[in-house]
């Protein structure tokens, strides 16, 4: 499934948090969104998931506009991990993950050997095997994260939208959880704070700042020192990895700077 962002633009409370934003995601291309806190990761996702309406401009899934399907119709094509997917209720692990099959279900019979089949494996897959009945509520911040990336597997969207999904995990969560990603081959758009992780696993990535794309392309063609100053303000330095061949970026902090201003005074 494709999918493009036309020429959105949202304004809340006088303020312009998305200008003239389009971006497109072809079929089975993981797709990273970076840029500062505040530029509009968050915003611009919403308005491709359908949390948000944007003043102006559009969302096509394989060239058919998102805003004339049903939400049944949106949920089956689209799951989504936003930030903010608390709840307060007592749900159980099992409870949670199987929200993501209402799509795909009539009100009378269906298959409940397949449903809990479906369940299961999602939950091996994000490594929660056998917490069917443990409480969401008492799960961690990373447990949760991966509940939730379990209920986007039994969903069988084919385009799915995250927003930091690594919010929360660990180290071997985070690269587990990105390798899952990959190996789904969904199409799949994701905003991500970390850029080794981006630099390691995004095909394209769009750089958003103050609410417009300032650029986009391959993760060696965006992420340069030049693109990181001038939008993170940090310097870095840019390398290829000897083993992995991956980009690797390191981070030059004041106090690096500061020492090597002192060793050169
Ligand atoms: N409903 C709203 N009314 C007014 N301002 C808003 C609203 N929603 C978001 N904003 C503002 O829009 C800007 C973009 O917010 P957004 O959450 O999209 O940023 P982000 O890039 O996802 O940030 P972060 O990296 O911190 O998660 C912020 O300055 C935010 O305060």
């Amino acid at each position: 499934m494709k999918v493009a962002g036309e020429q959105l633009s949202v304004s809340r409370e006088g303020r312009r948090l998305l200008a003239d934003v389009s971006l497109h995601v072809r079929s089975g291309e993981l797709v990273g969104l970076i840029g500062p806190n505040g530029s509009g990761k968050s915003t611009l996702l919403k308005s491709i998931y359908r949390a948000l309406e944007p003043d102006a401009g559009r969302v096509t899934l394989d060239d058919r506009p998102l805003d004339r399907m049903s939400a049944r119709e949106a949920a089956q094509k689209m799951a989504v991990v936003g930030q903010e997917s608390s709840t307060e209720f007592e749900f159980s692990v099992a409870e949670i993950v199987q929200m993501g099959r209402h799509p795909h279900q009539r009100f009378f019979g269906g298959d409940q050997q397949g449903e809990r089949a479906l369940l299961r494996q999602a939950l091996v897959r994000v490594g929660l095997d056998g917490w069917e009945d443990r409480s969401f509520l008492t799960l961690s911040g990373g447990e949760k994260q991966r509940v939730l990336i379990a209920r986007c597997l039994v969903q069988q969207a084919q385009f799915l939208v995250l927003d930091e999904p690594t919010n929360h995990l660990d180290i071997r969560y985070q690269l587990q959880l990105m390798d899952l990603i990959g190996e789904l081959g969904l199409t799949t758009l994701t905003a991500l704070h970390d850029l080794n992780l981006a630099a390691a696993y995004c095909d394209r990535i769009y750089v958003i700042a103050d609410g417009r794309i300032a650029l986009s392309g391959t993760p060696a063609e965006v992420l340069t020192p030049e693109v990181l100053l001038d939008v993170f303000g940090v310097q870095a330095e840019v390398s290829t990895h000897p083993q992995t061949g991956r980009l690797r970026i390191d981070f030059f902090s004041n106090w690096q700077r500061a020492g090597e201003r002192a060793e050169r005074a």
